[in-house]
């Protein structure tokens, strides 16, 4: 086989060959810089014209250098960032500019390496600075990915604290998690076709920015091919995109593909070399004028060695992030006050028709919550901590300052000890006995058991009947009709942590569910109405087969921190809410594009009602002073009450 052999040999030396030479090129193409060119003068004169461009794409934060900003430079332009410095552009020693690239309004960028070379690092870290320190507060949605450990955003950890950007996530499944995130965010409000063609696109005040440093080694095509969808559709949508390795390493089939190896559309690429970067790609096409090719279309990129930004001084991050973050919490300090309406009109409105009051602010707008026949019931969601009993207290004190007791009467039950409700009863405040009450309160249950629990629902079911009965003798169908003719208070039952009365397979669960059904049902027609709280609606096995027949009556869902699922499961719009947020959804808890605006959901702050002691207290006062004197207090249940004397 002497033959064969020869031809092994001649075939092994030829990939040899063929190996130094592509070796031999990639080490030319990192050493090439471009030739420098020779006409001096206009090479000065030009780069003076873009350094002063630069000035005035990127004032501020955007184009200072990091390491020389003065101390106590304030945050926030009061406009959107829309160009970012990455570096400076070094055709010539003395004819430099700075390298200032569209970002937010226009397209994205890509890195053809990930976080782990330090260069791409230092100017991801620097261009996320510059963005957060000049967009408005509030503006700027940061959502990050770093499979490679998430230190890089180690030193932003204030903002996550503040609940201005969540963690990084580290993983596919994180990626993933972000992905459906920005899909939400640049997903339509209905199909493009079903639009009126008139309709003006909707104004968005927030832009979102993903940000990958790194992405999981087992990234596969399937996520590949969302990141391009999301380049696609985010720049007309608020999505703007930072990817660092891109396009990743071709490991698989998948990730092999063509598609997956292009460019990212709409992006500017920043190419690694050693030890410049060169910028390519193009974020934004012009379009041609007068028939001729657009001056766009051809573009190669800027021939010009770039060296990245380095990392910015750790304390200059930290001193950042605690302004935004410290600024954050006062911007969005609420007061219980600011929740009731003027003093001088407690109690001055009517129950007839509806009732409503302020649940939180959305930005400086008081967001209002109504009882009414389209939503006659709540359900209140949040883990423990999550401030259900705050905002409970807040909209129970908020009712009681707009309507009078012979408008509203309150039944309010907790399953556990040290809730909310001990404050409506007379009691020991600050050490003294206290004799008030809230006047509207008719029974507080208080680490009550479910029998009493039950009692009440009885109670209320029994009143169902007799409205059912007076409705017909006065030939009317709704509440506002027979108000017409009869002084009737509107009355609202608070069950705090539910799902207990429904806990087990027992009589007491199945009458109970079979109760708050009814009242569900027929509360609209009567003006009983139910607000339900729990940490967790999912896992009641009362109501395994019959969840809708209940919450289906429940078109008012609020979530609070860790209370998503009482929201339509696609819809994660409580995903990572800080304490004091809430977000209110008048339509069963149906999502809709992040970001966009939604008539039927709002994310509201709300205040911590004790924050403030002493306007509590006048606050108990005044409405207990204001009862008619001949009102007695409210039968108060706990378990101890019913053991036997
Ligand atoms: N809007 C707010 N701003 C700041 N802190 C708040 C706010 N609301 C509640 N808190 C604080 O958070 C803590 C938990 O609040 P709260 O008791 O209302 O939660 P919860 O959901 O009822 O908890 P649990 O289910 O365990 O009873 C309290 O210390 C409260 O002071």
């Amino acid at each position: 086989m002497p033959g064969l052999n020869a031809r092994i040999d001649q075939a092994a030396s030829l990939h040899r060959h063929a190996s130094a030479v592509v070796q031999a090129a990639a080490s030319a193409l990192d050493t090439y810089l471009p030739p420098p060119r020779t006409d001096l003068a206009e090479q000065q004169a030009l780069a003076q014209r873009l350094r002063d461009a630069a000035v005035r794409l990127t004032p501020g934060w955007l184009g200072a250098v990091l390491d020389e900003v003065p101390v106590g430079t304030p945050l926030g332009d009061q406009r959107r960032p829309e160009f970012v410095r990455v570096g400076v552009a070094a055709p010539q020693e003395d004819a430099q500019f700075p390298a200032v690239l569209p970002l937010l309004g226009t397209g994205h960028l890509t890195f053809s390496a990930d976080s782990r070379d330090p260069r791409v690092a230092g100017v991801l870290r620097a261009i996320l600075l510059r963005l957060l320190a000049t967009a408005p507060s509030g503006t700027l949605v940061v959502r990050a990915v770093d499979a490679v450990g998430g230190a890089l955003f180690a030193p932003f950890g204030a903002l996550a604290d503040a609940g201005l950007m969540p963690p990084p996530v580290t993983d596919r499944a994180g990626l993933q998690a972000v992905l459906a995130e920005a899909e939400h965010w640049v997903r339509p409000s209905r199909p493009e076709a079903q639009r009126r063609p008139t309709a003006r696109p909707r104004r968005r005040d927030c832009t979102m920015l993903l940000l990958v440093a790194a992405l999981p080694s087992d990234v596969q095509g399937a996520e590949l091919s969302r990141i391009t969808a999301l380049a696609q559709a985010g720049p007309a949508t608020g999505l703007h995109l930072i990817v660092a390795g891109w396009p990743p390493p071709p490991l698989t089939p998948e990730t092999s593909l063509p598609s997956a190896q292009a460019p990212l559309p709409m992006s500017t690429q920043i190419a690694l070399r050693n030890p410049y970067a060169l910028l390519g790609g193009m974020p934004f096409a012009q379009p041609a004028v007068g028939g001729g090719p657009s001056p766009t279309a051809n573009w190669p990129g800027l021939s010009v060695p770039v060296r990245l930004d380095p990392d910015p001084p750790a304390e200059l991050v930290a001193r950042v992030c605690r302004e935004l973050a410290e600024r954050y919490a006062l911007s969005g300090q609420v007061h219980l006050m600011d929740l009731l309406p003027d003093p001088d009109h407690w109690w001055a409105e009517s129950s007839a028709a509806g009732m409503s009051t302020t649940a939180g602010l959305a930005g400086d707008t008081p967001i209002s919550l109504v009882f009414a026949d389209l939503t006659p019931h709540w359900l209140v969601g949040g883990r423990s901590g999550g401030g259900k009993s705050a905002f409970l207290v807040n909209v129970l004190y908020g009712l009681c300052t707009r309507y009078d007791p012979d408008e509203l009467g309150l039944y309010l039950l907790d399953f556990k000890a040290g809730g909310a409700f001990g404050r409506f009863v007379p009691g020991a405040a600050g050490g003294e006995p206290d004799p008030a009450w809230l006047p509207h309160a008719r029974v507080v249950g208080l680490d009550c058991d479910r029998e009493q629990g039950l009692a009440v629902l009885q109670e209320l079911d029994e009143e169902l009947d007799r409205r059912e009965q007076l409705w017909q003798e006065l030939g009317v169908k709704r509440f506002a009709q027979a108000r017409e003719q009869r002084p009737l208070p509107r009355l609202v039952c608070a069950v705090d942590e539910f799902p207990e009365l429904l806990a087990g397979s027992d009589p007491i669960a199945a009458q109970a569910l079979a109760l708050l059904e009814s009242i569900g049902r027929r509360g609209r027609t009567y003006g009983v109405h139910l607000i339900l709280c729990s940490q967790t609606v999912r896992g009641i096995e009362a109501l395994h087969v019959r969840r809708d027949s209940l919450f289906g009556q429940v078109p008012v869902r609020i979530a609070l921190p860790g209370g998503g699922d009482v929201l339509e499961a696609t819809n994660d719009a409580a995903a990572s809410l800080p304490l004091g947020c809430a977000v209110v959804n008048t339509a069963g808890g149906l999502g809709g594009p992040r970001g966009a605006i939604r008539g039927h959901e709002k994310t509201v702050r709300f205040p911590d009602p004790d924050a403030d002691a002493q306007v509590l207290a006048a606050l108990r006062q005044r409405l207990w002073q204001a009862r008619d004197p001949a009102s007695g207090p409210p039968l108060i249940l706990t378990a101890l009450s019913q053991e036997p004397a």
